[in-house]
């Protein structure tokens, strides 16, 4: 039988950029953030139901009520809070037929189990679980608090996506620790449906612009230490815009992420999505099959948000993958 590998067909959403935090590595905050305005959103959710999309990837910079001039921004949005927001968005999302996967950084218990509801699965990299000088001002990427949400999300059984940032500044050790540390969570809590193998990928202007990325070996090993320590229900993650996803999908990654049609990859703008028809080409011999936001496994366990219900029974196919032959 042909490999199978699967991928969600998404759009990236950018809620806001404005983030308490500073990643040596990241390109997205800004000091003059802004936010995404409900029209905004609605016309990028209309252009993803347009081109065929299941899922709304939301992500933004973390905790932004605690930077400074996030108020008067939300302000603007007329809603009440950070959460009632991503809410109203994922409402939008929904109503359109679209699958929300929130990305928000660090969230509270009671913020997750507020926002759980309206979707499909929820991430947040663990990045590493080593202390990096690229997470020196970034209270939010402290492994033990990453950990302790990563946990929380078990908790209420929320599908969860997570996974390892390579090449900023943590050792071949450190990453085996890392992945050892999201497979001790999943023996608890069960809710890991993947883990990504995200590629540092330097960007202009930042501290570590000039800091060399891994190389195609030490990703392929990387993916493959993954797929070793990992239990085989997990999926490893490799995005295809960022290395070249066949020596990974050989090393054992069987999944290629969000793929967006329509947006560009926000956190890494400059590195566009191949398109499916060039994924077909340099990953001849592997089927490539959509899936939705949330896991086949997690369908069957009815662990997705109630108020996506009606949407995933319509997505989904007797295999738990996209339906070919939707209503
Ligand atoms: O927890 C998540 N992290 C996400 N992360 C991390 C992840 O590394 C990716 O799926 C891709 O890297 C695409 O570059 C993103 C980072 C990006 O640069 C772009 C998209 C995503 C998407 C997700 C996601 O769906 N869930
Ligand atoms: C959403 C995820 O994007 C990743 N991220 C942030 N900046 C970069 C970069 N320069 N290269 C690759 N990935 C990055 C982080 O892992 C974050 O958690
Ligand atoms: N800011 C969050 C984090 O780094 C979400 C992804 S980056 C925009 O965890
Ligand atoms: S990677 Fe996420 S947490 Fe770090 S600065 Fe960028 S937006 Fe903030």
């Amino acid at each position: 039988m042909r490999k199978r590998l699967t991928y969600s067909r998404n759009i990236f959403i950018p809620v806001t950029d404005v983030c308490r935090n500073r990643c040596d590595y990241c390109s997205f905050r800004r000091d003059d953030g802004r936010i995404i305005r409900r029209q905004e959103a609605a016309d990028l959710l209309d252009r993803g139901a347009e081109a065929g999309c299941t899922e709304a990837l939301f992500s933004l910079g973390e905790a932004p009520m605690e930077a400074e001039g996030f108020f008067r921004l939300l302000r603007l949005t007329g809603a009440g809070g950070l959460i009632d927001y991503l809410i109203e968005l994922s409402e939008l999302a929904l109503e359109r037929g679209l699958l929300p996967h929130t990305n928000a950084g660090l969230l509270s218990k009671e913020e997750m189990k507020r926002l759980a509801p309206y979707n499909g699965s929820m991430g947040l990299m663990l990045e590493t679980t080593a202390e990096v000088e690229a997470h020196r001002s970034s209270p939010g990427k402290s492994p033990r608090l990453r950990v302790e949400a990563i946990s929380a999300a078990g908790e209420l059984s929320i599908p969860f996506t997570t996974g390892i940032l390579v090449g900023i500044g943590e050792t071949a050790e450190d990453r085996v620790r890392s992945i050892q540390a999201i497979k001790e969570i999943h023996e608890v809590y069960g809710h890991i449906q993947e883990v990504i193998v995200q590629p540092f990928d330097p960007k202009p202007d930042t501290p570590m612009a000039c800091t060399p990325p891994s190389t195609a070996e030490v990703l392929a090993e990387t993916v493959r230490m993954a797929r070793s320590i990992l239990p085989p229900e997990v999926a490893v993650q490799a995005p295809p815009n960022l290395a070249d996803p066949l020596p990974l999908v050989e090393a054992g990654a069987c999944d290629l992420g969000g793929i967006s049609p329509v947006t560009p990859d926000w956190i890494n703008p400059d590195r566009r999505w191949p398109t499916l028809e060039d994924l077909q080409t340099q990953l001849a011999g592997f089927d490539l099959l959509e899936r939705l936001a949330v896991y086949p496994r997690y369908i069957d366990l009815g662990w997705y948000g109630e108020k996506t219900r009606d949407l995933v029974r319509r997505l989904a196919g007797p295999d738990g993958l996209l339906r070919r032959d939707r209503p």
